[in-house]
């Protein structure tokens, strides 16, 4: 990328931000020289290795990487469920490892949203019930938003279905409401169509993409699928624990 179309600071690419207020907003997230050392890992070796990131509003980024190269625990520190060995995490201006337990949970529960590989539904539960326990989990008990929420994953009909009842594109659409329905700042997918076939896997893609942008959420996609690609503002490639711009590493494919 050339530097004169990247926003300083941002790392926003002027040409390819879908919303001009993207690059006037404090962004969503800000991470600075991330490290994780794992107590229990391989002596000197470091899962991150002084990664820094920023996400503007409303941004879908995708991060690919090879089996490996640290992008789960990137998503889990930026979650809040594991604590970074150095460097500072800040969602929406707040700095994580200051918020505490509490306040991590409260944040995850209230700003954040999760897309997982194997869907990660409650199976005992209807479809509706697992995207109004989202939103009773962040303080909003309505069911007028959860049943929206599932009509724009086209799965009108369907709310009282178990997930055992329904396709696997059936359970991520649900997966994608569940994530929505709160409105998060930010989404974390990893691999979310890691499970599904390819058709499938495109249709969830359009959704979650064009739901992110229409809504003003931001996006983190981790995934192994070249044409996740197309559905971003962004493609960044996480080698040996570091973020790069995607083109920056010459003969990296995952
Ligand atoms: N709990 C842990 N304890 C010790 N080492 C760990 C732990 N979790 C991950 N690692 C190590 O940290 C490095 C990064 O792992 P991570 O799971 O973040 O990679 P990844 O890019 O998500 O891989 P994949 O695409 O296979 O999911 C690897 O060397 C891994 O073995």
């Amino acid at each position: 990328m050339e530097k004169a179309k990247e926003v300083k600071g941002t790392g926003v690419d002027t040409e390819t931000a879908t919303d001009s207020r993207q690059l006037r907003s404090p962004p969503v997230i800000r991470v600075v020289d991330l490290w994780k050392i794992y107590e229990n890992g391989a002596a000197g070796s470091a899962a991150l290795r002084g990664t820094s990131l920023e996400i503007a509003r409303g941004e879908v980024l995708v991060l690919l990487g090879k089996s490996g190269s640290g992008k789960t625990t990137l998503l889990n520190l930026l979650a809040g469920l594991d604590r970074p060995s150095r460097g500072t995490i800040e969602i929406e201006g707040k700095n994580l490892q200051a918020l505490g337990d509490k306040g991590c949970t409260q944040l995850r529960r209230t700003r954040l949203g999760f897309i997982f590989q194997f869907f990660n539904l409650i199976p005992t539960l209807t479809a509706f019930e697992n995207v109004y326990l989202a939103l009773e989990l962040a303080g909003k008990p309505s069911p007028g938003p959860a049943y929206e929420a599932l009509e724009r994953v086209g799965l009108q009909g369907k709310e009282q279905r178990y997930p055992g009842e329904l396709s696997g594109g059936e359970q991520q659409r649900v997966a994608v409401a569940r994530a929505i329905v709160k409105e998060p700042a930010l989404i974390l997918a990893d691999e979310p169509t890691g499970n599904l076939d390819t058709a499938t896997g495109l249709q969830i893609l359009e959704l979650l993409s064009s739901r992110c942008r229409e809504s003003g959420m931001s996006l983190l996609m981790v995934t192994h699928t070249p044409m996740a690609r197309r559905f971003a503002d962004r493609v960044l490639r996480m080698v040996d624990g570091q973020i790069h711009p995607e083109g920056a590493c010459e003969g990296e494919a995952d």
